[in-house]
C-alpha cells in the first residue's frame, strides 16, 4: 500500500494516486459504477470482465470482503462468483480499516489475494465527467512496469467465465429450465432454487436440445453480444418452440439478437443500482440494478415483439416481450445483489409461464 501507481488513458491523460490490493499493472476497459453499495458483489459480477471499474461512492472497503471460500447449496454465499472478475479497481477514498458482522478481511488484501491492482487517492467525479462526455474509454493501472492497451469488448469473453460442464441445481424439483451461463451471476441461481426449480446450468455454447425441460432462461454475461454466435443460433431453435424464455442483460441481448433486432454499444453504460425504468404501456416506473454497456435497439424490432421496459434517463430499451408466447427478457438484473428487488416478481412470472407450459404438456 501506498506506492504510487498510475492510472493511464488512451488519450494521454495520466492521474496519480496510491495502490491498493496487488501493486501490479493492468489494462482494460474503464466503466464507472455510481452504485453506493455492493462492491463485493459487483467486483465478482462475470460481466465485468476485462473492465476497470471506477466506483463513485466516496469511500470504499469500510465494510470489509466475507468469506469469498462459503459455500450455500453448492455456490459462494456471498459472492456472484468464484473469483473477482474486474481487472482493476479505481476509487477515491480506500478505507483499510472495516467493520461488519460477516467481513473476514480486508478489500485490499482480497485484491492483492487474487493479483488485482487498486489505486486511489484519485478524483472520480472528474474520471466520470470525462467517460460520460467521451465515452467508455481504454486504460490502465500502470505500476512498476508498463502493460499495452486491452479492449475486452474484441474478445469472446463468455468463453472465458461459462461453466465448462453441465452442473445441476436444486436436483428432483418438478419444473425444471436449462439456464445459459453467459456468466451467470450466483443471485440468479439462488433465485430459482429458491423458488423451488431444478436449475440445468449448462456452458455458453452447449446445445440443450436433447435435455428434457420446461422454460428457457439465458443469463447476463461480459462483453460485446454479437460475438456469441453458437448461443445465438440456439436461442433462434426454441424461439420456434413453445417453451417459456426469459432473459436478463445480455440473455435480453441476445435473445433480441436471434430474433431479428440489433444491438449497439451505449456511450457510457448504465452501471448503478438506481436506473428508473418504465413498464411499457402503464405508468409504473420501478428502480433497478444495472451493469451494461450495449443495448437493444427497439426503433425496429421483429415481428411479434414489442418493447417491454424504457429507461426513463435516457429512453433506451430495456427488454422485449413477445405478443403471444411467453417469451420476456430485460436488460436490468431483477435478482439485483446489490441493487433493489423492485422486480423479482419477474422470476415469480416466468415460472408461472413455465407451470402453465408444463401443465398444458403433461
Ligand atoms: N450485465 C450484462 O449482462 C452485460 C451485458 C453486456 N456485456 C453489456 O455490456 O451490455
Amino acid at each position: 500500500m501506498d506506492k504510487t501507481v498510475k492510472l493511464v488513458f488512451q488519450d494521454g491523460l495520466e492521474i496519480e494516486g496510491k495502490s491498493f490490493g496487488a501493486y501490479t499493472s493492468a489494462a482494460g476497459e474503464v466503466v464507472f459504477n455510481t452504485a453506493l453499495v455492493g462492491y463485493n458483489e459487483s467486483l465478482t459480477d462475470p460481466s465485468y470482465k476485462g473492465q476497470i471499474m471506477v466506483m463513485t461512492a466516496p469511500m470504499i472497503g469500510n465494510y470489509g470482503v466475507p468469506d469469498d471460500k462459503a459455500m450455500i447449496n453448492e455456490i459462494e454465499a456471498w459472492m456472484e462468483s468464484n473469483q473477482i472478475q474486474v481487472t482493476g479497481l479505481v476509487v477515491s477514498y480506500y478505507a483499510d480499516d472495516y467493520s461488519h458482522w460477516n467481513a473476514i478481511q480486508k478489500l485490499g488484501v482480497w485484491l492483492e489475494s487474487q493479483n488485482i491492482p487498486g489505486i486511489y487517492g484519485v478524483d472520480t467525479r472528474m474520471i466520470t465527467k470525462k467517460l460520460r462526455e467521451q465515452g467508455s474509454t481504454l486504460g490502465k493501472i500502470v505500476a512498476d512496469t508498463d502493460v499495452a492497451y486491452y479492449d475486452p469488448n474484441e474478445d469472446n469473453l463468455v468463453d472465458q467465465v461459462s461453466c465448462k460442464e453441465v452442473i445441476r441445481y436444486n436436483e428432483g424439483a418438478d419444473i425444471k429450465i436449462v439456464l445459459i451461463d453467459c456468466g451467470v451471476k450466483n443471485n440468479i441461481i439462488r433465485c430459482f432454487v429458491n423458488r423451488d426449480v431444478e436449475v440445468i446450468r449448462v456452458p455458453w455454447d452447449y446445445d440443450y436440445s436433447t435435455l428434457e425441460y420446461d422454460g428457457l432462461f439465458i443469463s447476463n454475461g461480459p462483453g460485446d453480444p454479437a460475438l456469441c454466435v453458437p448461443t445465438i443460433n440456439n436461442i433462434k431453435e426454441s424461439l420456434k418452440g413453445d417453451k417459456p424464455i426469459f432473459g436478463i442483460c445480455l440473455g435480453n441481448q441476445l435473445v433480441s439478437l436471434a430474433a431479428g433486432a440489433s444491438t449497439f454499444k451505449l456511450k457510457y453504460g448504465h452501471r448503478s443500482h438506481n436506473q428508473p425504468v418504465q413498464l411499457v404501456g402503464t405508468k409504473r416506473c420501478f428502480i433497478t440494478s444495472q451493469n451494461h454497456g450495449f443495448a437493444v435497439d427497439d426503433s425496429k424490432l421483429p415481428e411479434g415483439f414489442k418493447t417491454f421496459f424504457t429507461n426513463l434517463n435516457d429512453g433506451t430499451c430495456e427488454g422485449i416481450r413477445h405478443e403471444s408466447k411467453p417469451i420476456f427478457t430485460v436488460q436490468f438484473h431483477p435478482e439485483a445483489m446489490g441493487g433493489p428487488v423492485d422486480t423479482e416478481y419477474l422470476f415469480d412470472e416466468f415460472i408461472e409461464e413455465v407451470k402453465k407450459y408444463k401443465n398444458a404438456n403433461a
